[in-house]
């Protein structure tokens, strides 16, 4: 896929993913971002995984793994600092100039994953009506965080990089086509502009841009995953959860 022409060495770039993964979307976006479109993808079938996926990611042999010249980094947001620091010539930086502003995007980047996506799992995979009502507000709850991280990060501009997407916009966005899914299955709209209006109205920018229509794929296909496909596969991957 994402053919197109190959920008500043991204023809020694592979990425293994699945159609599905926002992690993978993260990377994703962050290539198109840096005008990296010329890479290789490899879909990966997550009930038997490649050689290629166990010997490039042997301690969580997840996906997105990015290989450049052979050579693995694994961990969707970590992958996103190496597209910085090893093509700094392609496309704008997507972390902060300024160090301590680095720290922050670090900071709630960090945030997105430990605190509103591992509250949200739970949601979705919860066993009993209580613990997903939980779930779901302690995703809540986090998002409202973010909001005012927003304000912090953005200082009154359109995304939390400033005039464009940077680093926090990519760890956050690659969830907006399942938190809108999720609004689409669970009836349950997690970015609703009277609880979090800034963040609602980010996520309709996000949305909008290029790199993230060209590589998202449409909230229906995934909310028909996450409806059918979701929990058998996990139960699959981790069956003693
Ligand atoms: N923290 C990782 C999370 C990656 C992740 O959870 N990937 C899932 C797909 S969405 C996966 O590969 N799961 C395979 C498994 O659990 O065995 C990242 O940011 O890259």
């Amino acid at each position: 896929m994402a053919a197109g022409a190959a920008g500043g060495g991204s023809d020694e770039l592979k990425l293994l993913g699945v159609w599905v993964s926002p992690f993978v979307h993260r990377v994703q976006v962050a290539l198109h971002l840096k005008g990296l479109t010329g890479y290789e993808y490899a879909e990966e079938d997550l009930t038997n995984k490649s050689d290629l996926l166990l010997a490039s990611n042997p301690v969580h042999t997840k996906v997105p793994v990015l290989l450049h010249a052979g050579k693995p980094v694994c961990e969707s947001m970590l992958i996103v600092q190496y597209l910085d620091e090893a093509f700094p010539g392609s496309g704008p930086a997507l972390l902060p100039a300024d160090p301590h502003d680095r720290a922050v995007a670090r900071f709630w980047a960090a945030y997105a994953d430990d605190q509103f996506f591992a509250s949200w799992i739970k949601a979705f995979v919860g066993t009993t009506d209580e613990e997903r009502a939980a779930a779901t507000e302690a995703a809540v709850a986090a998002l409202q965080k973010m909001e005012g991280a927003f304000g912090e990060c953005s200082k009154g501009k359109a995304f939390f990089g400033g005039d464009g997407p940077g680093y926090v916009d990519i760890a956050l966005g690659g969830f907006v086509a399942w938190i809108r899914a999720f609004h689409a299955v669970a009836s349950v709209n997690l970015l609703d502009a009277a609880r979090t209006p800034l963040l609602a109205a980010w996520a309709e920018r996000f949305a909008a841009l290029d790199a993230a229509k060209e590589v998202i794929p449409d909230v229906d296909r995934i909310a028909e995953f996450a409806k059918h496909d979701l929990l058998p596969l996990l139960q699959k991957l981790h069956p003693k959860n």
